[in-house]
């Protein structure tokens, strides 16, 4: 019996297109129900952001505090991007040496180091990028994607860089040379083309990670150094709610194609990197990287695809932010910038500048944060996802 107002009739006294449209409409609101469960149980989350800026390496904090926390079969897995970044250390050391006229310490060195630098020309992520988008502008040419899960499955196959890796006595002979050495140690002095804090790490371990029983620490795991070049998504559990999260590559070429994971996105988390603030852009040197950030986040902030989308800010890398403002102002960047140079002062004028131009319907939060900092990014982590939790909540009551 079905009750409409003060009217009551039975089925079998209805038409026939009577009959259907209350199936129809059963069955919608059947969907919607599953649709609505789906989304209180699960909640889809794109990762955001120019490249470089530390989206990874949430992710890796997130499986940390929430996933597997990486067994040590996990962590051999990424032993060949250590070795590689280890290489590209070296080499990048070679170059300043033989800018500084320094020669390793007996002939056999010097041809270990000339064939190594052959072998393991430094990984310009530029160059790789490049080689990336080749790729796939020929796969889009061949094959178009029209849907996400076709576009999410070729950027995934394209993704598959596998450089020879380093010999590592060879790199033990190279990094012992004292000539190498003295480079290294003049490194602060370097006027261009300086050592990452992700190189120096690494090459200050070389004699652990070298070693025949190597399993790459935490700590290794997050200064890795890799670009993601496709899609990634990887899936926790917290509590009772699914977390998927959709890290897209940030390069500018692949913007795009952000777009097309917008669409069941609960929220974007949007990465920028402080100390970016005095860097230009690899990809367009005549653009700074800070602006650009900024430039891409007011496009995402406003697209109409996410006008019901919540978005979280991180402000990242504040500890390498902290240690440039002892040289560099913040001017560099914004020239109205007249304050002091207190890293706090300087990352609320930053966040200021991020979060004034928000759409006024949208909540926005904004933390400042240095994603390789363990504990710093457990603590970060329970409130974002206290966040995430709330956002979702709000949503599937308005559904
Ligand atoms: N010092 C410092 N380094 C960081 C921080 N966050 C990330 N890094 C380092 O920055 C480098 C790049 O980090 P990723 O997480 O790979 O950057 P990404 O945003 O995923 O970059 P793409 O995949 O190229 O888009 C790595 O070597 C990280 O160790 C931070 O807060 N402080
Ligand atoms: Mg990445």
């Amino acid at each position: 019996m079905l009750r409409n107002k003060n009217k009551t009739f039975s089925l079998t006294t209805m038409s026939k297109g009577g009959r259907s449209a209350i199936a129809r409409s059963r069955s919608i609101d059947q969907q919607l129900d599953e649709e609505r469960g789906r989304r209180e149980r699960e909640v889809q989350l794109l990762i955001l952001g120019p490249p470089g800026v530390g989206k990874s390496t949430f992710l890796k904090q997130v499986r940390l505090h929430h996933g597997d926390q990486f067994p040590p079969e996990e962590r051999r897995k990424y032993h060949d991007q250590i070795m590689q970044n280890v290489a590209t250390g070296l080499v990048q050391l070679m170059e300043h040496m033989e800018r500084m006229g320094l020669k390793f310490d007996s002939p056999d060195t010097e041809r270990l180091s000339d064939d190594f630098r052959k072998k393991h020309p430094r990984v310009s992520f530029v160059a790789l990028i490049k080689k990336f988008k080749e790729a796939d502008d020929e796969a889009e040419e061949i094959c178009p994607a029209t849907t996400k899960a076709e576009l999410t499955k070729r950027l995934s196959s394209l993704d598959v860089y596998q450089p020879e890796s380093p010999i590592v006595d060879h790199m033990h002979t190279l990094w012992a040379d004292p000539s190498m050495q003295y480079c290294f140690s003049r490194r602060l002095k370097f006027d261009t083309d300086k050592l990452t804090q992700s190189s120096e790490y690494f090459l200050q371990h070389i004699g652990r990670i070298c070693s025949a029983d190597y399993v790459a620490s935490i700590q290794d795991i997050m200064y890795i150094c890799w670009p993601t070049l496709g899609i990634q998504e990887h899936t926790f559990r917290v509590d009772q709610l699914l977390y998927r999260m959709v890290d897209v590559a940030g390069q500018r070429s692949m913007r795009k194609k952000w777009i097309h994971f917008f669409e069941e996105a609960v929220a974007v988390l949007f990465f920028v990197s402080l100390a970016s603030y005095d860097e230009p852009l690899e990809e367009d040197t005549s653009v700074n990287s800070l602006q650009d950030s900024l430039q891409a986040f007011n496009e995402v902030s406003h697209s109409h695809f996410l006008n019901k989308t919540e978005f979280i800010l991180f402000l990242n890398k504040k500890d390498l932010l902290a240690q440039k403002l002892k040289t560099t102002p913040l001017s560099t960047c914004f020239p109205s910038y007249s304050g002091n140079q207190n890293p706090d002062s300087c990352i609320r004028y930053i966040k200021e500048q991020f979060t004034q131009n928000k759409p006024s319907q949208k909540q926005m939060y904004a933390h400042a944060c240095c994603a390789i900092d363990v504990p710093f990014m457990k603590d970060l982590l329970s409130t974002v996802v206290d966040r995430i939790v709330d956002i979702n909540l709000r949503r599937t009551k308005a559904m």
